[in-house]
């Protein structure tokens, strides 16, 4: 098929790349002129694992390009793609000026008759609302579909050529039909094409979102809980997570969810809700303790050192919103920069593919290290906040030798605990230890074997229990001191 795209970030550049990856003829467009320049030149915007050479390969074999003129890279198109940004406005809702703008440029260019694929996050009723302001604008017949996009930033190609699922909204059989034949090279029969009216597409995406937003932040208040009563959240989340009702995904603490997407569509919802008089308490709750949860990791660090830490040199490892991506949008680290230098601490970060937007924010209240060990130099104190897997199984010996007071703040649950604390740190993680506890978590402590479990290894790769681990019962020192 002949496809264009309209909006060249994340979504609009791995979508393009990956259709033409399958035989398509695509062109991504852009408004912003110095991206699709550095596309042209072969450079890519963005950091996505596995992006750069499937986008090299595709424009040598002739099948993608790029351009700044979209009445001419939409002449002939099957399909019209709209995969701008849909941030959050003024109003907590979507600010959907990016989707009007270019209905409006796609209609005034209309010549033929086509089909606009509306792939951006829209709140429920878009589609219907593009299909009347382009009505109002051309006389060519159209149709708009709606074709939520589900990916995750550093594992986008992987979702794009393994989805899930795909999802089509579509007023029209045969709109849907033609989506169908774009997609049926990637579909099985656990990877179905779901095709539904467009207010339902619409509706889906945000329901996933909220959903996955909500587990995470219930995670969090039950990982908070754990630390007031000394209970370890990696033992509760093996507690529940073997209940196949439950499960293990989705539901590992940290200090807060961040990115382009979920904070902006949790509110999203909350703004639909309120645009019709529904309560939404629920999902109102993910937002304000995701809130909250930025905030426990300089908490923690303050508490700490009792209140104060003015000229305390603090390292913070990670900057991205999660790993594998270069994108800082609502990434838990800005808050917590900005707490640290607001209690006057000298914050020396680091980061393998986000210091560049971060120094554009921070400028020169920063340190910007290469090198997690370089960040470390004279250091009172070490924040994770993104859980790269380069910080996991750091060289504790080294850091020892680096850093002025040893103790570590691991907001991403990522480090050995048990190693940390054997090489002399003092450690705290989310829901991990008890504030002011410093008794080491041992073998001993799991009172029961699992065998080994690659799902569990997977997330909890921290502790070995493919041995049998005996309760010795001299080593069981309750963590909760009352009892
Ligand atoms: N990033 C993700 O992981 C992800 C995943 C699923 C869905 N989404 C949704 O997809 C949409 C796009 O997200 P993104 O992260 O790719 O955004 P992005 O900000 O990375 O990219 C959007 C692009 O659209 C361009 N653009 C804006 N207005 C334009 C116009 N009038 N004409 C041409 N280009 C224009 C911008 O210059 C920018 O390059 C959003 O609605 C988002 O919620 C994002
Ligand atoms: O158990 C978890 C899982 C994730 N996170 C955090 O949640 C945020 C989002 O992570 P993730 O969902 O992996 O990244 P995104 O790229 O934002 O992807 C989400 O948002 C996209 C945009 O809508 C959707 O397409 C994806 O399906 C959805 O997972 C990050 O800050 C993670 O650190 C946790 O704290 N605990």
């Amino acid at each position: 098929m002949k496809i264009a795209i309209v909006g060249t970030g994340y979504v609009g550049l791995v979508t393009g790349t990956c259709l033409s990856d399958l035989g398509n003829h695509v062109v991504c467009i852009d408004k912003d002129r110095a991206k699709i320049s550095m596309l042209e030149a072969g450079r890519i915007p963005i950091y996505e694992p596995g992006l750069a050479g499937l986008v090299a390969k595709n424009v040598r074999e002739g099948r993608l390009a790029f351009s700044v003129d979209l009445p001419r890279s939409i002449d002939g198109a099957d399909l019209i793609f709209i995969a701008v940004g849909t941030p959050q406005g003024k109003s907590g809702g979507a600010d959907l000026s990016g989707v009007w703008a270019v209905g409006r440029q796609v209609a005034e260019s209309l010549r033929a008759p086509a089909t606009i694929v509306i792939k951006s996050t829209v709140p429920v009723g878009t589609n219907a609302e593009l299909t009347r302001q382009m009505s109002a604008i051309t006389p060519v017949p159209f149709d708009v579909a709606s074709n939520p996009e589900f990916l995750k930033e550093g594992a986008a190609i992987d979702d794009f050529f393994k989805p899930d699922r795909v999802v089509v909204g579509a007023r029209r059989p045969e709109v849907a039909e033609r989506l169908l034949e774009l997609y049926r090279p990637i579909l099985t029969h656990e990877r179905p094409f779901l095709a539904m009216a467009p207010e339902s597409a619409e509706m889906t995406k945000y329901v996933a979102n909220c959903l996955l937003a909500s587990k995470i932040s219930f995670i969090n208040e039950m990982a908070n809980l754990c630390t007031g009563y000394g209970a370890h959240i990696d033992d509760v989340r093996r507690g529940i997570g073997y209940d196949c009702r439950i499960g293990f995904q989705f539901l590992a603490p940290g200090a807060g969810y961040g990115g382009s997407c979920f904070p902006k569509d949790v509110r999203a919802l909350i703004h639909m809700a309120k645009m019709v008089g529904i309560p939404c308490q629920m999902i109102e709750a993910v937002d304000s303790v995701n809130e909250y949860q930025k905030e426990v990791l300089p908490r923690m660090i303050l508490n700490h050192f009792g209140g104060s830490i003015r000229g305390m040199r603090i390292a913070v490892w990670g900057l991205a919103f999660k790993p594998e991506t270069d994108d800082i949008r609502e990434s838990p680290a800005l808050v917590l920069i900005e707490e640290l230098l607001q209690a006057g601490a000298f914050v020396r970060v680091t980061d393998p593919q986000a210091m560049g937007h971060v120094r554009e924010i921070f400028g020169s209240r920063l340190v910007y290290c290469e090198s997690p060990y370089s960040a470390l130099e004279s250091a009172d104190a070490l924040a994770i906040v993104t859980d790269w897997d380069m910080y996991r199984a750091p060289n504790f010996q080294l850091m020892r030798d680096l850093m002025r007071r040893r103790i570590i703040f691991d907001g991403r649950n990522c480090l050995n605990e048990a190693a940390a604390l054997q090489a002399g740190f003092q450690y705290q993680g989310i829901g991990r230890l008890t504030p002011g506890s410093s008794r080491p978590r041992t073998r001993a402590n799991i009172l029961e074997h699992v065998p080994p479990d690659p799902l569990t290894e997977s997330f909890d790769s921290a502790w070995d229990i493919s041995e049998p681990a005996v309760l010795a019962p001299a080593e069981w020192v309750p963590l909760h001191k009352e009892s």
